[in-house]
């Protein structure tokens, strides 16, 4: 797929208080340790699409473009960090978020003929066709920005807005609010923004009593990509996609959650304590679907995790809208695939998962997340396939309407393999859709164990 790219432009936060302007760093603070585990993990990236019959070249640069941008300057304002850059000085344990005067968000304007149905489809898509909707994110050893945005014409078909983020500044969460944020003012102009998206920046509410800071950053040097420069920001390059690489997104409707929901009672008595979210039945049941389309040897190692935001989890909770990672990661580390693959398996991966989300919040949590963070990168090499989930089916992005209607498709691209992505439904409500990205023969058997699973349960 041929992109076009018209022009890079930078975004400068419009800061209306001249005391603010005036000062050398508009912003400096230091991660945390729930930001640490994810310096090295590989940036997310999203696109949204949204078809518009009157996306002319002229409509597109005259009318929506502009807006953009400027409800762009205009919200990077609240969210300053989004302009600025990590850094790394020697004297300090760890890196910190800076944002200097003229700090900006690089912006890629491109055009493409490209088939906007098919790519903001649901059935399966080239990963290399979607990986040019969103731009590269500029790091070097020294320094690493927060967050690029791509805007991308498909001209009279609609356009789609994809970021690249940099997981050790944002989590999803605090990503899906900027954009919601950005969205509100573009489409509504209003200013302030709902405290609902206006994020808190105090960090003083994430206490590190007991030096987790330090065991996080000992745990994390031993994955950093430079081992000669323990301070380096620099990531992985990224794994190579191949032309074989497919995205596509299954969907759950409420009514197979329920379903599935009845079935698991159904399977006994003790399953009526288990905590049957729609979460856990669509992540429970996919996996199921993953290890039966591996097959194999039932000995081989599986392992699944899932992210928990702690954000409620803490005592005293931190504010919803707080700044920052304020995830981490718990899991079901080598079990074996042959209990995911019978009768049972389904059954098996909710009791797990069950007790998993149950887990996150039990006393002790914050005080041994390293040791979980540690689990959770030692199983990598062990593990023929490992489950996470990026986002969730609360995030509510298809709400995000620039002032040209709702998208019409959201996907996660920077998942792959048995990291699927997950979201609410556009248009029914309880539903859940799950993005996937593996190759496409086996994704053909996923998609077939999935649609056959759900017709017969
Ligand atoms: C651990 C969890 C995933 C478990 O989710 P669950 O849905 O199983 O559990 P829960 O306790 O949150 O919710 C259980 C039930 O409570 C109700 N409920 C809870 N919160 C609600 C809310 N805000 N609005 C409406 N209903 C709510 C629902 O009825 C739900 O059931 P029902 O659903 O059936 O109605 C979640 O609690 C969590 O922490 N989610 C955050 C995940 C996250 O931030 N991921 C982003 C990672 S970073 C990232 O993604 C970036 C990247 O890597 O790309």
């Amino acid at each position: 797929m041929k992109l076009r790219v018209l022009e890079v432009v930078h975004i400068i936060p419009y800061t209306g208080s001249d005391s603010i302007q005036n000062s050398a760093n508009l912003l400096s603070i230091p991660l945390t340790f729930f930001d640490i585990p994810w310096l090295v993990a590989p940036p997310p990236k999203q696109v949204f699409f949204y078809r518009l019959m009157e996306s002319t070249p002229e409509h597109f640069h005259s009318l929506i473009l502009p807006k953009l941008k400027l409800s762009l300057s205009l919200v990077l304002d609240s969210y300053l960090p989004f302009s600025g850059c990590l850094t790394w000085s020697q004297d300090e344990l760890k890196p910190r978020i800076v944002v200097s005067q003229n700090d900006a968000v690089s912006v890629t304007i491109g055009e493409t003929d490209a088939d906007f149905s098919h790519l903001s489809g649901y059935g399966q898509r080239l990963v290399s066709d979607l990986h040019t909707l969103t731009p590269e994110l500029p790091f070097s050893d020294d320094s690493a920005s927060v967050f690029s945005l791509q805007i991308t014409l498909f001209p009279n078909q609609g356009f789609s807005i994809g970021y690249t983020a940099h997981h050790g500044v944002v989590d999803g969460k605090t990503v899906n609010m900027f954009m919601k944020a950005w969205a509100h003012l573009s489409r509504d102009g209003v200013i302030p923004l709902p405290v609902s998206l206006t994020p808190s920046l105090d960090r003083s509410f994430v206490k590190d009593l007991t030096r987790v800071d330090e065991q996080m950053m000992e745990v994390t040097r031993s994955y950093s990509v430079d081992k000669n420069n323990m301070r380096s920001l620099s990531l992985s390059p990224p794994g190579e996609i191949g032309d074989d690489l497919v995205m596509a997104t299954l969907v759950m409707s409420q009514d197979d959650v329920q379903r599935l929901r009845e079935r698991v009672w159904s399977s006994g008595d003790d399953q009526i304590h288990c905590h049957l979210s729609t979460f856990v039945i669509a992540y429970a049941y996919t996996w199921t679907c993953f290890v039966k389309a591996r097959g194999g040897d039932g000995e081989r190692a599986v392992s699944f995790a899932l992210i928990g935001d702690f954000r409620t989890r803490l005592d005293p909770p931190l504010p919803a809208t707080y700044f920052g990672n304020c995830i981490t990661t718990v899991g079901c580390y080598k079990r074996k695939a042959a209990e995911f693959v019978g009768e049972k398996g389904f059954v098996t991966a909710v009791e797990l998962m069950s007790d998993l989300v149950k887990s996150l919040s039990s006393p002790g949590m914050i005080e041994t997340i390293a040791q979980r963070v540690t689990a959770f990168y030692d199983c990598i090499g062990e593990s023929s396939q490992l489950g996470t989930v990026a986002g969730s089916n609360r995030d509510g992005v298809y709400e995000l309407d620039f002032g040209w209607g709702r998208p019409i498709k959201v996907d996660v691209i920077s998942i792959r393999g048995e990291a699927i992505s997950m979201a609410d439904t556009r248009d029914e409500s309880g539903g859940v859709e799950i993005g996937i990205c593996m190759n496409k023969t086996e994704m053909d058997i996923v998609f077939s164990l999935f649609n056959n699973g759900l017709q017969n349960s």
